[in-house]
């Protein structure tokens, strides 16, 4: 039995766990504390994220990272992004050096801007042919109950993201291949963002066109980003991109489109995050996100609103009807 490790015993870190787990591996996770993982052990459960749900048997955890990647064919990290860099620091020394490391996390470096694949090659000095992103329409509670979703395992490297793909196709995830690797990486940081000014529109009292109508141009000025860095420009319309932000914008699981919509009912950003021990990544990105923009000169109205209103520079409903009023223009992407 072929064993993986997944750094990170969250909600996602979780789940992907549950799917590896039923592809036929042996799984590892680290979890920070070791309450979580004793739980995860004796109980099959994580009480924590994923309350209700038992776990394969073939799960185990430990809060010990040497132990957890000892005999890994693949790390699998999965801990919020801002936080990445402090892990990886402390994993150093524990990490295989020739195995994929995979990337299932969805933000952008706040201070640096790097996309965590960029953090994760800076830290550890593997090359782009070891480093892989999981990302797509994958809400972390759907994927655990065993409901049918597709994915996509992006590398730059052909061999190892087929071998990744093989590692985690089971009966109910299917993922595709992808060589485009910054845009699985933005589309998945930047719909969280996106999926928090519709939260905001959802949470006004606004309906269905506002919803769609902060979708659609959200994903436009994503794949202007995306393009701007070297991505392709269907991978938006892929799994990674479309894929993602629809799930993400509709669902009430999404906690970026919970956290928008509680913005919107007039809460305040520390008042929301004060109630949730869950990591809803749009809330630090969409500043980075922003600031990369404005490093390429590429139009982001959504994201640089979004940005305003978590400072606290603008109310969601001036937010809204001050991205309306802007300048009229054409349709067009690019
Ligand atoms: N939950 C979901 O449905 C999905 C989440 N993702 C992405 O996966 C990444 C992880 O998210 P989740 O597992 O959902 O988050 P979560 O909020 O459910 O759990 C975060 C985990 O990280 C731990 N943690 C918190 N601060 C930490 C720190 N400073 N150092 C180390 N560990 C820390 C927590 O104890 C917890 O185990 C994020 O980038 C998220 O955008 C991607 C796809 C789906
Ligand atoms: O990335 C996700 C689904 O693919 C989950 O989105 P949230 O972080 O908003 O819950």
């Amino acid at each position: 039995m072929t064993k993986v490790a997944v750094f990170g015993a969250g909600s996602w870190g979780t789940a992907f766990a549950t799917v590896l787990a039923n592809a036929g591996n042996q799984v590892s996770i680290w979890g920070r504390r070791e309450s979580l993982c004793e739980a995860i052990n004796t109980r099959h459960e994580n009480p924590d994220y994923l309350p209700g749900l038992r776990l394969p048997d073939t799960i185990t955890a430990t809060h010990d990272p040497a132990a957890a990647a000892d005999g890994a064919e693949a790390i699998v990290l999965a801990v919020p992004s801002q936080s990445l860099r402090e892990n990886l620091t402390d994993w150093a020394g524990v990490l295989p050096n020739a195995v994929p490391l995979v990337s299932l996390m969805k933000g952008v470096e706040v201070g640096t801007t790097k996309r965590m694949s960029e953090v994760i090659a800076e830290l550890t000095g593997a090359g782009p042919e070891r480093i892989a992103v999981v990302s797509g329409p994958n809400l972390a509670r759907e994927i655990a109950e065993g409901q049918p979703a597709a994915s996509v395992v992006a590398c730059a490297d052909e061999g190892t993201a087929t071998r990744l793909q093989k590692l985690c196709h089971s009966q109910t995830f299917r993922p595709y291949t992808n060589n485009d690797v910054i845009g699985c990486e933005l589309g998945g940081a930047t719909k969280n963002v996106i999926a928090l000014a519709v939260g905001m529109a959802v949470g006004l009292g606004f309906g269905d066109n506002a919803r769609a109508s902060v979708i659609t141009r959200g994903l436009v000025e994503t794949a202007r980003l995306g393009t701007a860095l070297g991505a392709q420009e269907h991978t938006f319309s892929g799994l990674a991109g479309l894929g993602d932000l629809v799930a993400t914008c509709s669902s009430p699981l999404s906690r970026n489109r919970t956290f928008g919509e509680k913005l919107g009912q007039g809460l305040t950003v520390a008042e929301i995050a004060g109630a949730t021990r869950q990591v809803a990544e749009g809330v630090k990105s969409c500043a980075s996100i922003s600031e990369l923009a404005h490093h390429h000169d590429v139009e982001m109205p959504i994201a640089e609103h979004v940005t305003k209103v978590v400072a606290g520079e603008m109310t969601p409903k001036d937010m809204l009807f001050s991205l309306v009023s802007r300048s009229a223009k054409s349709e067009r992407w690019g």
